[in-house]
């Protein structure tokens, strides 16, 4: 993928990776990936859109070392990955500790890069109240909604301040006025630093907003279709981007081509079906 400054390294390289679930002697196994190619340079905040279970999020656990590919080669800052305080993820199954609180699910997640408990303490509280939850901070989280545990999850993705953010519907359960503020505290986050991102979203709406590429990847087998260079203003948060021109054509877009691919997807539930004709 070419950004503005063609001279930025690639931070992400995948070439030819392919991936299997579940192939033994008798199963086929389902593919969830065939030969994707896909470079992210330095500094590039990329989102991964595509219908469900195109392999949206195997590519995230492949670029995070969770899982191998079976064919191809996967390099992270120009080796074979593996997680570490560098790397930030949230997964769709965040996982808090029940019997910690808030602080302690944040505090935990620093446990390892950061010596000085006050510090960590500090660090801690820092991005608890930038997902707006300084008033729970003593909490549980049984005590809290299922977006509010969302945004434990994302206050402790956030809180290491890793090179790279690997990030899996991270909004998904958040009420749209909170989702919106988490938006932009993630653009200015990611614009101070200068991190690479990899966002999953079903969102076109939040794919075009948040990313400098939007990755379109088709139904099984997971591949990738397009890339998208976005090419609208940044800051994003200092105008209303979603009346723009480029915006409004780009949704259109790929809308369309989501849902063709939905409704030609033999396994989808929409197969077939003549969405938008007169009954
Ligand atoms: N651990 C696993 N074992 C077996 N099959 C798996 C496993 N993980 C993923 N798959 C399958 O691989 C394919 C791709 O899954 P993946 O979760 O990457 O898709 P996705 O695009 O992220 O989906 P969604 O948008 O619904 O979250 C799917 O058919 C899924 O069922």
């Amino acid at each position: 993928m070419a950004l503005d400054a063609p001279t930025q390294p690639d931070r992400i390289v995948l070439t030819g990776v392919s991936k299997t679930f579940g192939a033994g002697d008798k199963a086929a196994g389902t593919v969830a990936l065939k030969d994707v190619n896909l470079s992210v340079p330095d500094g590039a905040f990329v989102s991964l859109l595509g219908p469900s279970g195109c392999g949206k999020t195997t590519i995230l656990r492949i670029v995070d070392g969770l899982i191998l590919p079976d064919q191809g080669r996967v390099l992270v800052s120009g080796a074979t990955p593996k997680p570490g305080p560098d790397m930030g993820f949230m997964f769709q199954s965040f996982r808090l500790i029940p019997w910690s609180t808030v602080r302690g699910n944040v505090e935990f997640a620093l446990a390892e890069s950061i010596a000085d408990k006050a510090e960590r303490r500090a660090r801690a509280e820092r991005y608890i109240h930038l997902v707006g939850l300084a008033r729970f901070i003593d909490n549980y989280p049984s005590e809290l909604s299922g977006g509010m545990r969302q945004r434990v999850a994302l206050a402790r993705a956030l809180a290491t301040e890793p090179d790279i953010l690997l990030m899996d519907e991270p909004f998904a359960s958040i009420d749209a006025q909170t989702r919106e503020l988490m938006q932009i505290e993630l653009m200015r986050l990611w614009s101070a630093r200068q991190s690479v991102a990899l966002f999953v979203t079903h969102s076109v709406d939040e794919a075009i907003l948040l990313a400098d590429q939007v990755v379109l990847m088709g139904p099984r087998p997971g591949r990738i279709l397009e890339v998208i260079d976005v090419g609208l203003d940044r800051p994003r948060w200092s105008y209303d981007v979603r009346a723009e021109k480029r915006f409004i054509e780009l949704r259109a877009y790929l809308w369309d081509r989501i849902r063709t691919l939905v409704l030609i997807d033999p396994e989808s539930d929409f197969f077939g079906r003549n969405l938008g004709a007169a009954d």
